[in-house]
């Protein structure tokens, strides 16, 4: 009799990890996480200061080893990738902005398409249209000419929003985005990516330190407890509990419904 063939299982992943560890010196900040980040889940990055948040994500993009564990994207260990096809894969927006020259706001969001580009290729018409998009689309319309150092704090987190979308990675690894922003415009960022997750089915992974905003547009969270604990990821609900939290940032608080929205306040 033949036999059937159990079909192959197909991996959605778009990164996962299992037993990774992140260390800074002799201290552990991450001890074996395991995760999967999937398309169309927004997740939020919690923990207090100093915990490891940006050196994790620093990790998860491939810009530090870990101490230990593994890290896929798409199924496949992060040392299989290409650096190319990787920076087509997943985007960072790191915390820290440094301009050293004069350079147009438009080209620097135009980076966003070098990954896209084969060796010696300019960028064409098409890439110019996806980037001036992508500046409206952050409210920064005639900002094109600008000199990229003469920007305010959160107009230059702005425009590295610009410069992620433009580049349209799957996965978006976002550190502090919303550290320079006032609420309009913290408000239109979330708007902004949550609509990338849910039309495109893009994901995000954004460290974050405002709890009421996380709750607002995450669908999972990951959160860093500190001093050597394992960290807990999950769906919102179950990882944001008042007792959970309260112990993780060492500060009782509390969560009230208003308006429709969960908002989480220091006692
Ligand atoms: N190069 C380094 N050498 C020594 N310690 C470091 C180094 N880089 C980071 N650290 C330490 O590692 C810890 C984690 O730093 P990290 O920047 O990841 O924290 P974070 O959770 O992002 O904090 P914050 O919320 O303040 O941005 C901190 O205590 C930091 O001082």
């Amino acid at each position: 009799m033949k036999r059937e063939t159990p079909p192959a299982s197909v991996d959605t992943s778009l990164l996962a990890t299992h037993d990774l560890s992140v260390r800074v010196g002799e201290r552990s900040l991450v001890p074996a996480l395991s995760f999967t980040i999937r398309p169309g889940e927004f997740w939020c990055l919690l923990g207090r200061n100093g915990v490891g948040k940006t050196l994790l994500l620093h990790t998860l993009a491939g810009a530090r080893l870990p101490a230990a564990g593994l890290l896929q994207m798409g199924g496949k260990p992060l040392a299989d990738w290409k650096l190319d096809e990787l920076a087509c894969w997943r985007g960072f927006m790191p915390q820290q902005l440094h301009d050293a020259f004069a350079t147009p706001v438009l080209d620097v969001v135009l980076q966003g398409r070098h990954p896209h580009l084969s060796r010696w290729h300019w960028e064409g018409e098409a890439d110019h249209a996806l980037a001036r998009a992508a500046l409206a689309r952050v409210g920064l319309a005639g900002f094109e000419a600008r000199d990229v150092r003469s920007l305010s704090g959160g107009e230059r987190q702005r425009v590295a929003l610009a410069t992620l979308i433009t580049q349209d990675p799957p996965l978006a690894l976002l550190d502090e985005p919303l550290a320079h922003l006032d609420l309009a415009q913290q408000l239109r960022m979330l708007t902004l990516l949550q609509d990338e997750v849910r039309q495109r089915g893009r994901a995000v992974l954004m460290s974050v330190h405002d709890l009421s905003l996380a709750e607002r547009v995450a669908t999972h969270v990951l959160l860093l407890p500190g001093g050597g604990e394992p960290a807990l990821a999950g769906p919102v609900a179950q990882v944001m509990q008042a007792d959970t939290l309260s112990a993780a940032f060492d500060q009782p608080l509390r969560c009230h419904t208003l308006d429709g929205h969960r908002w989480w306040l220091p006692l």
